[in-house]
């Protein structure tokens, strides 16, 4: 059983907003020092809470298993798991949907339950009426300045003619104030209603700091009716007023970075030796204010004999050569010695795991997001560099990727 003591309980009083129940929740977890995971899927109107009782017990090593026994929880994953940035998988001791608004699924064997549930009956209001949010304890990242990133992509392409890497993503990070009175759930929820088919996620955990973001990018899903869905996203022009998305006419140059990471995703299931998967484009996709070329992957995993199939693609698939690059090793091996900072969870995974249905995964990308560190917010962009990249060009790109979560400064 995934969780055994999970009880449905009513939460008497609630708030009348779903935006007053989110907050409730998150300032009980970040007076207790919890960690706890807001996140709206794409295409859907109500935001889930997962909120854990202990922030040891989200301390994980391995990628989290995605078959219906494991156990429920929010995936949040680095780029690369280190010491500084720990692969966390939050067990789903308390689970809210806003769906059900006046219902907790609740861990209530937990000593914490009682302590939750009298918070809930009379919460505590704060001071200043500020949330103590996570923040990391790591150093802020370097930023690079347009030169720095100039330096980076020269470099990028040089491996890449050399033979050194087919394809490499490079990144960085950029600092900008936050706003007086910045509110990051209401920041969470202009994400929301701007970026309707974004995943959209605001994570705060012990260790980690907190996380804003909109991704437009399926790691891997595993959804109701059994269907196992990843994608090859890549290429990126802006969506311009007026302009029809099946208009947008892409370069080689995005034509071929695409088609690396939709070869990576066959090759790995070649090595897991599956051949029943349906592919779909390249086709035009919109994320926000951009435009990518996107081709799907999905598997009917109850027609195919595979039923570790999430698990395995999980971790051959990250990170993926959307956000690394090709072939995987050197690539990454490329942007220890180059990229200059850490980057943290950007680009890293995250997304609810067999909650609130078993069986049930989303895993997204990390893009498109940001780190709070008051008094100011740190973004986070990338591109996938190939032979013809020009570093000016590389540059605006980036510019054009921090605009989407920026949304949220403003
Ligand atoms: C690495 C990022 O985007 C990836 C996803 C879509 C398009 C991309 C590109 O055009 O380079 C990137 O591979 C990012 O947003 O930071």
């Amino acid at each position: 059983m995934s969780r055994p003591e999970v009880e449905s309980v009513a939460w008497p009083n609630a708030p009348e907003s779903a935006s007053e129940q989110a907050r409730q929740l998150l300032t009980f977890a970040l007076l207790h020092k919890l960690p706890v995971a807001l996140w709206r899927l794409p295409g859907t109107e109500r935001p889930q809470l997962c909120l854990s009782f202990s922030a040891e017990a989200a301390l994980t090593g391995l990628p989290p298993a995605l078959t219906p026994e494991a156990p429920a929880g929010f995936a949040f994953f680095p780029f690369r798991d280190s010491d500084h940035n720990p692969a966390l998988f939050l067990p789903a001791d308390v689970f809210w949907d806003a769906d059900r608004p006046t219902e907790l699924q609740l861990s209530t064997t937990a000593s914490s339950a009682v302590a939750l549930r009298a918070f809930l009956a009379s919460p505590e209001e704060l001071a200043d009426g500020q949330l103590p949010w996570h923040l990391s304890s790591q150093p802020l990242p370097h930023t690079a300045t347009q030169s720095e990133y100039a330096a980076l992509v020269e470099t990028g392409v040089e491996a890449i003619r050399s033979g050194e890497v087919l394809k490499v993503v490079s990144s960085r990070a950029a600092r900008r104030p936050l706003p007086a009175g910045f509110d990051a759930l209401r920041a969470f929820e202009s994400l929301c209603q701007r970026y309707p088919q974004a995943f959209v996620s605001l994570v705060s955990a012990p260790g980690a700091g907190t996380w804003l973001g909109a991704s437009p990018e399926v790691l891997v899903t595993i959804d109701e009716a059994g269907i196992f869905r990843t994608m090859a996203l890549a290429g990126t022009q802006p969506l311009t007023p007026g302009m029809l998305p099946s208009q947008a006419i892409w370069r080689q140059k995005e034509i071929e970075e695409q088609a690396l990471v939709s070869r990576y995703i066959v090759s790995c299931f070649k090595q897991l030796r599956l051949r029943e998967y349906d592919e779909t484009g390249p086709r035009t996709a919109v994320a926000g204010e951009l435009l990518h070329l996107r081709t799907d992957f999905a598997v009917n995993l109850r027609t195919v004999p595979f039923p570790t199939l999430g698990t395995d693609m999980l971790r051959l698939l990250h990170p993926t050569s959307a956000v690394g690059g090709m072939p995987r090793q050197a690539a990454l091996e490329f942007l220890h010695r180059h990229e200059g900072y850490d980057r943290a969870y950007y680009s890293g995974f995250l997304g609810p795991v067999n909650l609130p249905q078993r069986g049930v995964a989303r895993l997204f990308v990390n893009l498109r997001c940001l780190q709070l560190r008051p008094p100011e917010a740190v973004l986070y962009a990338g591109t996938g560099l190939t032979a013809d990249s020009d570093p000016a060009r590389e540059w605006s790109e980036t510019e054009m990727k921090l605009s989407t979560v920026a949304a949220a400064l403003r």
